[in-house]
């Protein structure tokens, strides 16, 4: 394949030398095509694969055509989220790193406005934003577009549609005419290139589109599955591949809200992300994301353009998207810069029409996959300890710890084969869970209230139990607030209580060892009796 090195165009040496510390050792086929073309001066339209470079496609010859003596604002690049207008002007940053003189400053809603003006009446050359506030910039006056040489629209095919359309209108009213206007994005439907017509000048077309519109380093996978097992499901999958960092995609932020719940009760290092969220919060799951502290981001399309964090290996759609473009997006998280990732879709019922839509836009096939049981997440898990474990006997010195083993052989009347067994079961964290699991996996039609699961309390022959005593020891032993425990059932033989599916596991692990008058009692999943 034909590559590029970044030296053979001209650019400064500071940028040269930017890029050369990020890294980069040759140009993206988009960066090829559209550095030359933005330096000549030509308005243009880029399109190219999810993960492929386009930020600094556009970013390094913004920044070689700055002038960093003149102070006004010269440059303007749009974003659609506030988390994506951060993230490209650290990119602006990093390329900068070697230039003096140069101010980039982003400028996004729910940060706070005086602090901005404070920034730029120190005199910023590029402005990064959402259109909003940019907006609100203009109308104070505390932005002014006179001087600006170029305006770029990153994912201009969702700037342009109808919910930015009149900001950005407003925007490039503002803006000189011989400015120069740059659309990117891996996405553009043709009604929008129609629209893109009235904005630009004998716009140079750059597309960089394989036959399909998703990377075909991301394997792509969807699940027909149950509402009610939705959640199961993407455990299991979770548990399965078991990815460094996740991207679960949600069509609503109360979904957001409340998977990320069920998540973090199920223990999972999982976090969520929305439009009604404070700006400071977002900001501070954005960085724990990034930093690999949350390992998934439960999130609304809000984190589906342009957001690029290494090691994010798998994306998964708990709902289908609504737009094709959404799906090309959101599985575009992964698989970047040439990385290999994974794409999960679960789908209810008639949805699967709605896929068969996307993967012909896509142009990609989306392969249906049986949901893996309960055993193959166990034996998944086993392989990778058994694996790890094999290269501790090739590699190290065991004598002492075969003494030790020995001993309790010798002693116990066990086999090495139980403790290995024991072992691999300890490391697994699954010791005694395994049967509770599996019955609570397929529990959810005993007659439970959504979202909770109906357990079986045994008393044993303790008569003077009373209601509040059983729900007292719950709430005090698992640290569960009281409120979420539901309804509580004694009848003659037999007591059932309900509980939030989330922590049942951990009611019948922890009854286990507590005392209720003085005895202990067991609880169990109910469909056991
Ligand atoms: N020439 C290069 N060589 C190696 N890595 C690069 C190169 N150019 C960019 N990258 C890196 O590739 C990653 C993806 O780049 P970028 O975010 O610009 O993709 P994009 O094409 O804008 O994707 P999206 O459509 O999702 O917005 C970034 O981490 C970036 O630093
Ligand atoms: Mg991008």
């Amino acid at each position: 394949m034909e590559t590029t090195k970044f030296n053979e165009i001209e650019l400064s040496s500071q940028i040269l030398r930017a890029v050369e510390e990020m890294g980069f050792e040759e140009m993206s086929p988009i960066q090829a095509k559209a550095i030359p073309a933005i330096l000549s001066g030509k308005d243009v339209v880029g399109q190219a694969q999810t993960g492929t470079g386009k930020t600094a496609a556009f970013g390094i010859p913004l920044l070689q055509l700055i002038d960093t003596k003149e102070r006004a604002v010269q440059a303007l690049v749009l974003c659609p989220t506030r988390e994506l207008a951060i993230q490209v002007a650290e990119e602006f940053r990093q390329l900068a790193m070697f230039m003096h003189g140069i101010k980039i400053l982003p400028v996004y809603g729910g940060q706070e406005i005086s602090k901005q003006i404070r920034s730029l009446k120190g005199g910023v050359q590029i402005i990064i934003g959402t259109p909003g506030r940019v907006m609100d910039h203009m109308r104070r006056k505390t932005i002014r577009l006179d001087h600006m040489k170029m305006v770029v629209l990153d994912e201009a095919d969702e700037m342009l549609n109808m919910g930015f359309r009149e900001d950005i209108e407003t925007i490039l009213k503002g803006v000189p005419q011989e400015r120069q206007t740059i659309l990117f994005s891996a996405t553009m439907p043709g009604p929008i290139l129609e629209i893109a017509r009235t904005y630009q000048k004998n716009a140079e077309m750059i597309r960089v589109v394989k036959k399909e519109l998703t990377v075909p380093k991301i394997e792509q996978y969807y699940y027909e599955v149950s509402p009610k097992n939705k959640e199961e499901v993407l455990s299991r999958l979770l548990d399965m591949y078991n990815p460094k960092l996740s991207l679960v995609f949600c069509n609503t932020k109360r979904q957001v809200d409340e998977l990320t719940s069920s998540l973090q009760g199920r223990g999972y290092f999982a976090e969520g992300l929305h439009g009604d969220m404070k700006q400071q919060q977002r900001d501070r799951v954005m960085n724990s994301f990034r930093n690999g502290k949350t390992e998934i981001l439960v999130a609304t399309d809000v984190a589906a353009r342009g957001i690029d964090v290494d090691d994010v290996e798998a994306v998964f759609n708990y709902d289908v998207p609504q737009d094709d473009e959404y799906y090309v997006h959101r599985i575009g998280r992964t698989g970047r810069a040439g990385r290999e990732g994974r794409a999960f879709t679960l789908v209810v019922g008639k949805e699967v029409f709605k896929l068969r839509d996307i993967q012909r836009y896509c142009k990609t096939k989306i392969k249906v996959q049986p949901i893996p049981s309960i055993n193959d997440v166990t034996a998944v898990k086993a392989d990778k300890i058994l694996d790890k474990i094999q290269n501790i006997i090739k590699e190290e010195d065991l004598s002492k710890m075969i003494n030790l083993i020995d001993e309790r052989i010798n002693e116990e009347g066990y086999t090495a084969l139980d403790i290995a067994a024991a072992f691999l079961k300890m490391s697994m964290g699954d010791e005694g869970k395994e049967s509770d699991e599996k019955s609570l996996a397929d529990f959810g039609d005993t007659g439970a209230e959504a979202g909770m699961v109906r357990l079986f309390v045994n008393l044993g022959k303790k008569q003077n139990v009373r209601p509040g005593d059983i729900l007292g020891a719950i709430a005090g032993e698992t640290g569960m607030p009281g409120k979420l425990i539901g309804s509580i059932d004694m009848y003659d033989k037999y007591t059932f209580v309900e509980v939030p599916r989330e922590y049942a596991s951990d009611v019948i692990q922890v009854m286990k060892m507590a005392k209720i008058k003085g005895k202990s009692i067991n609880i169990e999943p109910a469909n056991k009796k």
